[in-house]
């Protein structure tokens, strides 16, 4: 596969294609996304997917989670012509902090954190974040901007597992993915049908 073509037919969320397949075991996520940042193309019309739904949408600044989230999420940021806020798994912010316990995907407790003095009461923050699986990073990283009054504007992630966390951030948050509805049980079983004629 040449990851860096650009296709000349490109139909809804052609760029899934690019995504790489689990070749390491269980203790890492079932596919790495990040391939798809590498292709001009499929990351500005990632980009424009995740912010179709946002349009009329008063956004102050973008979170973006760490890490890939901080791709996605500065990419968002320079397309609306926002700022851009990190936030952090623990440890490497050296200033005061705000921190949250959570559980992701690998069973693993873990901690996040922000900056304590960015945000403030009634800021619209859009959250990007590369993916969601149980939801439970995104949930930590919802509950840190809120703590400090902002408002979150909605949740923007490559796609959104039909997990329970998953279900509940579509129910309370507005959102937006780049999965076209006939791919969605593809990525609820964890297996891209693409995977099979995938090729490094
Ligand atoms: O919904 P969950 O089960 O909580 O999982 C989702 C999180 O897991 C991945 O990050 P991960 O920490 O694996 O890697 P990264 O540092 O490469 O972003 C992904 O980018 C989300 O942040
Ligand atoms: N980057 C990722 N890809 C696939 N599944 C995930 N679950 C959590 N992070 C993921």
């Amino acid at each position: 596969m040449n990851t860096l073509a650009i296709p000349m037919e490109r139909e809804k969320g052609w760029y899934l294609s690019l995504m790489a397949p689990n070749t390491k075991g269980p203790t890492y996520a079932w596919l790495d996304p990040s391939r798809l940042y590498c292709n001009s193309q499929a990351l500005s019309d990632c980009v424009k997917d995740l912010l179709c739904p946002f349009q009329n949408e008063a956004i102050d600044l973008v979170a973006g989670v760490d890490a890939m989230g901080f791709i996605l999420g500065s990419a968002i940021a320079t397309t609306l012509g926002k700022g851009f806020l990190a936030i952090r798994k623990v440890g490497h912010l050296c200033i005061q902090t705000e921190s949250q316990p959570y559980t992701d995907y690998s069973g693993n407790e873990k901690m996040m954190e922000i900056c304590q003095d960015v945000l403030r009461p009634g800021l619209r923050v859009l959250i990007v974040d590369q993916w969601i699986e149980t939801g439970g990073t995104i949930k930590a990283a919802i509950k840190l901007v809120e703590r400090q009054g902002a408002v979150v504007v909605g949740v923007a992630t490559v796609a959104i597992e039909n997990s329970e966390g998953g279900k509940w951030i579509k129910e309370k948050y507005k959102y937006s993915h780049c999965i076209p509805e006939e791919l969605q049980s593809q990525i609820d079983k964890q297996y891209l049908d693409s995977f099979k004629s995938f090729n490094n």
